[in-house]
């Protein structure tokens, strides 16, 4: 189970990751925590959704049907529904304060929500962003915490038993970049990643996911409304290259399994798992 921020965070993070064990038959489900009402939009022929919250909200709804259906099979659910939580906008930006929005949302209502489906799908595996929200978006961090504070609760019987059968989450990752990374894709003349990345042997696992990089691209192509992949940007150009389809984590919870390599990554997010 993957818990993300808005629709395209899961292409752009971990789509290879997804589409190669969906493509095994693994269940892979997927919580997304906003419909990203407030996302710039990048493409023209959608300027009918600028300065329209709820309408740029149902339009990535579909885009986000759409994209997991190139990923393969996997279960998407809206965390307390789609719409329930709204995007916060940028951090710094005055709708982190707005009352509905997902960062200032009452965490109560969020760890509910989080259990209900965390009970419901009883995943061996848990993934999301690290607790600086990968780049400090306020709905990034929001769905760390969102999670993390969810698995204590949503193991406890006494915990609103009405929500299901108590449920520990056996391993849970942090997703994030090895500094190597930036130095392979500076020699391509893509910079800006330093701040996002970790020292190599801080990474735990890593899934190569070049076998399924044209997914992960038909994915992100299909988010017209935040990404142009034929723009030539940073963004663009990386993701052209199938090195965006290696995947990279750090185990925060749970026993680390059998490993390769100088750093011993785990190379599947279930080693070590019956
Ligand atoms: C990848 C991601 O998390 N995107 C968020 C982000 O989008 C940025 C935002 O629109 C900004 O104004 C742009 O300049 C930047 O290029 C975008 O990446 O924040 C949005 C608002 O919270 C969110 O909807 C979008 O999914
Ligand atoms: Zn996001």
């Amino acid at each position: 189970m993957l818990v993300h921020a808005h629709p395209d965070d899961e292409s752009t993070g971990t789509g290879a990751t997804m589409a190669r064990y969906a493509n095994e038959g693994a269940t892979v489900s997927l919580v997304t925590c906003t419909s990203g009402e407030l996302g710039e939009v990048v493409a023209d022929d959608l300027a009918h959704l600028r300065g329209n919250p709820d309408a740029l909200g149902e339009h990535r709804r579909g885009e986000i049907a759409e994209a997991l259906r190139e990923l393969g099979d996997i279960r998407h659910h809206w965390l307390g529904g789609p719409g329930r939580f709204r995007d916060s906008g940028m951090a710094g930006e005055d709708t982190n304060d707005a009352a509905e929005c997902f960062a200032k949302a009452d965490r109560d209502d969020v760890t509910r929500a989080m259990v209900e489906i965390l009970r419901a799908e009883r995943p061996h595996v848990v993934v999301t962003y690290d607790d600086t929200g990968g780049y400090g978006h306020p709905d990034h961090i929001a769905a760390n915490h969102a999670l993390m504070y969810a698995l204590g609760p949503a193991a406890d019987p006494a915990y609103l038993p009405e929500l299901g059968e108590p449920w520990d989450v056996p391993k849970v990752y942090w997703m994030t970049l090895p500094r190597s990374f930036v130095k392979d894709v500076q020699a391509a003349g893509i910079e800006g990643f330093e701040p996002f990345t970790v020292p190599d042997e801080d990474i735990t696992a890593v899934l190569d996911g070049r076998d399924h990089h044209a997914k992960k691209l038909a994915a992100l192509r299909t988010y017209r409304s935040q990404v142009s992949l034929d723009d030539g940007d940073f963004f663009a150009t990386l993701v052209q290259d199938p090195r965006f389809a290696i995947e990279h984590y750090v185990l925060v919870r749970g026993e680390r399994g059998p490993g390769s390599g100088p750093h011993n990554w785990e190379n599947d997010l279930f080693a070590g798992l019956d």
